[in-house]
């Protein structure tokens, strides 16, 4: 950490996650679902720079820049926005430019604007010198912005659960590969997929319990066996985002004909991840799939992989602005409230 006393360009790198496991119980009276999940980060980065600026922006390039909003709208800027507002309570802070290249599929159930989100966060603490802010009041903070920004500071694979912000670290060694495919012109609203979640089970007169975490998949996680973790993945949302997306089934079911271990809609979809058994099968499904599967993009990653972290930072030529020293960061106190 820097003493923060100067202004700084600050790089952060943060992955895209998957749901291992997602259990969904009743809708609650706030409008979110209670939650089980196993959240497995995988090596799917988007890099976020942050630096001081005269006024508050965010640009985007990258593979799915395009498909991201650069107003006020962007989730980025508006944890920038809601750090500074909160931080505004002690001292002055300067805007800042964030500059994000986008490598998560949008709206593709990987929660890239939640990462980009949480990389901010972790940038702006840096380039504002809020070296005294735990990671936990970032959590929080994140938390009360999107239900899985809290995992994405976290990262490696970890149990959520309430609305999906409360994380705890879950013992897994070792690492395991995938192929993601996100289909060609696909995306899924969050709030649709849930809804037609809920449609779904009243039709079929199905009324959901508490939501649990699985043994199975917490065990095959401990022993980190390919197979076993294989036949424990299971995703309630699933059904939803098919019933919303057929063509999803289609993807599921020729990754699967190619030799995948298995496959899973990720969190809300509509990205379909593949489990393989090395990085051997990863390039032979990758190979299959671009030729023989529905029209979409194809990664490979490995997970788990680290949550928001810096990369790079670099101080800027100018010597900082004097501020009075009422100006200077202090402790934050009580930041959520
Ligand atoms: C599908 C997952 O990615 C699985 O990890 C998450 O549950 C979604 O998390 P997220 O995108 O961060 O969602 P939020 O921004 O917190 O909520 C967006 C909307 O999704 C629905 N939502 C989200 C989380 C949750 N536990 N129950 C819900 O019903 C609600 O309609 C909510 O208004
Ligand atoms: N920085 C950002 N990156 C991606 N999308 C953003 C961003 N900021 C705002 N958005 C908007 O948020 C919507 C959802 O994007 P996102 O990529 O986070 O979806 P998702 O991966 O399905 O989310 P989750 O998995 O958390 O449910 C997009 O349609 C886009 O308009």
């Amino acid at each position: 950490m820097t003493t923060g006393t100067q202004a700084q360009t600050v790089t952060v790198r943060v992955p895209g996650k998957i749901n291992l496991g997602l259990s969904v119980g009743p809708l609650r009276e706030d409008g979110y679902h209670e939650l089980s999940t196993i959240y497995h980060a995988v090596s799917l980065y988007d890099t976020v720079t942050v630096q001081p600026a005269d006024d508050w922006s965010v640009h985007v390039t990258g593979p799915w820049g395009e498909h991201v909003p650069t107003d006020d709208s962007n989730l980025a800027l508006v944890a920038a926005r809601t750090l500074a507002k909160r931080r505004a309570r002690r001292a002055k802070v300067d805007p800042v430019r964030i500059d994000i290249d986008k490598h998560i599929p949008v709206a593709g159930g990987m929660a890239g604007g939640s990462a980009d989100a949480a990389a901010t966060l972790v940038g702006c603490r840096e380039v504002w010198g809020l070296d005294h802010l735990e990671n936990d009041l970032l959590e929080m903070l994140g938390a009360s912005l999107g239900s899985d920004i809290p995992f994405l500071l976290h990262g490696g694979t970890a149990m959520g659960s309430g609305r999906g912000e409360q994380v705890t670290s879950v013992l897994a060694r070792g690492e395991l590969h995938w192929v993601l495919w996100a289909g060609e012109g696909l995306s899924l609203s969050t709030p649709q997929v849930y809804a037609e979640c809920d449609r779904l089970r009243a039709e079929g007169g199905v009324t959901p319990g508490a939501p649990e975490p699985s043994g199975a998949l917490m065990t095959a996680l401990r022993r980190m066996d390919t197979d076993e973790v294989a036949a424990a993945l299971h995703n309630d949302l699933q059904e939803a985002a098919i019933s919303l997306e057929p063509v999803l089934a289609e993807a599921l079911s020729a990754g699967l004909d190619l030799g995948a271990r298995a496959g899973i809609v990720s969190g809300s979809g509509p990205t379909v991840a593949f489990l393989v058994g090395s990085q051997t099968e990863a390039i032979d499904l990758s190979v299959g799939l671009a030729a023989n599967g529905p029209t979409g993009d194809i990664e490979r990653a490995v997970g788990p992989a680290p949550g928001a972290q810096i990369v790079h930072q670099r101080s800027n030529p100018e010597p900082p602005r004097s501020r009075p020293d009422t100006d200077r960061p202090g402790p934050l106190g009580p930041v959520i409230g």
